[in-house]
């Protein structure tokens, strides 16, 4: 006998634009978003007996993210994810639990002859700005925020040495190398009750998004790296010393590889060590190292 273990399903992809147009100034501000909706409850069923009464249709899902865009700000994210999951939980009884993803893209406003455009933007980058929310009957909405996408690179300042060596190894240690990544943090929220106590945190999102930006960027280029695990641990620790009401933090971080060239059978030119300038960048086999980072049960008494 087989039976249902677990079960979601949703619609992906929806993808979302929003104007918001100050009459007085003329100034238009645009979100870009593409929203995932997974819902979960008493669904069983449709799958083990065809039943689709059960069943709310994901193209409904894509109207109620349209609709709901329309009636409310989509920004902040958490605010905008809070109240699309809590209405499915709330609208159809027999579903227990909304999954709600929201990838916001980069629209940054332009600058001509020095001043910001009331109406032009340009993609800046690949970096999204990420927010998880679920939605559980009776217990509230979890969110966990986070930035993907955002790719760095410090030309010095990054060292890796005293690793394991034995017959496996070949990499040799170093004091001075490349270090890039395309990074993927998140932090989460301690649990809201409601979409009431995520309005009266609104403007603690914004804030954390732009310090956590912050103290990853500002850790990466000023630390002299000895690993990426041990820089990583520690913007981590900023971001749980600069927003409170954040339980947790994780990353994960791509060690995108550059690899010296030796060129010495050419004329005996010198691009080693010291003298490497010309590097080969990988696209794999990569480094992926990960962390999540708690506050300590001990510190929290204190
Ligand atoms: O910062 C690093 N951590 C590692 O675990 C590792 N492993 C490796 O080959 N290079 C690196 N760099």
């Amino acid at each position: 006998m087989a039976s249902i273990a677990s079960a979601r399903y949703g619609k992906d992809n929806v993808r979302v634009y929003k104007v918001e147009r100050d009459e007085k100034t003329g100034v238009q501000t645009v979100t870009e978003m593409t929203v995932c909706v997974l819902l979960e409850g008493a669904i069983e069923t449709s799958y083990t007996k065809a039943d689709n009464s059960v069943v709310v249709a994901t193209d409904s899902m894509k109207n109620t993210v349209y609709i709901k865009a329309k009636e409310h700000p989509v920004t902040p994210p958490e605010l905008f994810g809070s109240i699309l999951g809590t209405h499915f939980i709330e609208t159809y009884s027999h579903l227990t639990a909304a999954h709600i993803k929201i990838v916001t893209h980069r629209w940054t406003r332009m600058t001509i002859d020095g001043t910001p455009h009331p109406h032009s933007f340009y993609r800046d980058g690949a970096e999204t700005r990420n927010v998880e929310v679920v939605a559980r009957k009776g217990k509230g909405l979890g969110i966990r925020s986070g930035i993907a996408g955002l790719l760095v690179l410090k030309s010095t300042g990054s060292q890796f040495h005293g690793f394991v060596r034995d017959e496996y190894t070949t990499l040799p240690e170093v004091w001075d190398r490349i270090l890039s990544t395309e990074v993927d943090a998140n932090w989460s929220w301690k649990t809201f009750p409601n979409v009431a106590a995520v309005t009266a945190a609104v403007p603690k999102f914004d804030k954390a998004f732009d310090d956590a930006r912050d103290i990853t960027m500002k850790t990466f280029a000023e630390e002299d790296s000895p690993s990426v695990q041990n820089t990583m641990y520690k913007m981590c620790e900023y971001i749980m010393e600069a927003v409170p009401e954040v339980e947790n933090v994780d990353y994960s971080l791509p060690n995108k590889h550059y690899f010296e060239i030796d060129l010495s059978w050419h004329k005996g030119l010198k691009n080693t060590g010291k003298d490497a300038e010309v590097y080969a960048p990988q696209s794999g086999p990569n480094g992926l190292i990960n962390v999540t980072v708690a506050r300590s049960q001990t510190a929290a008494k204190l």
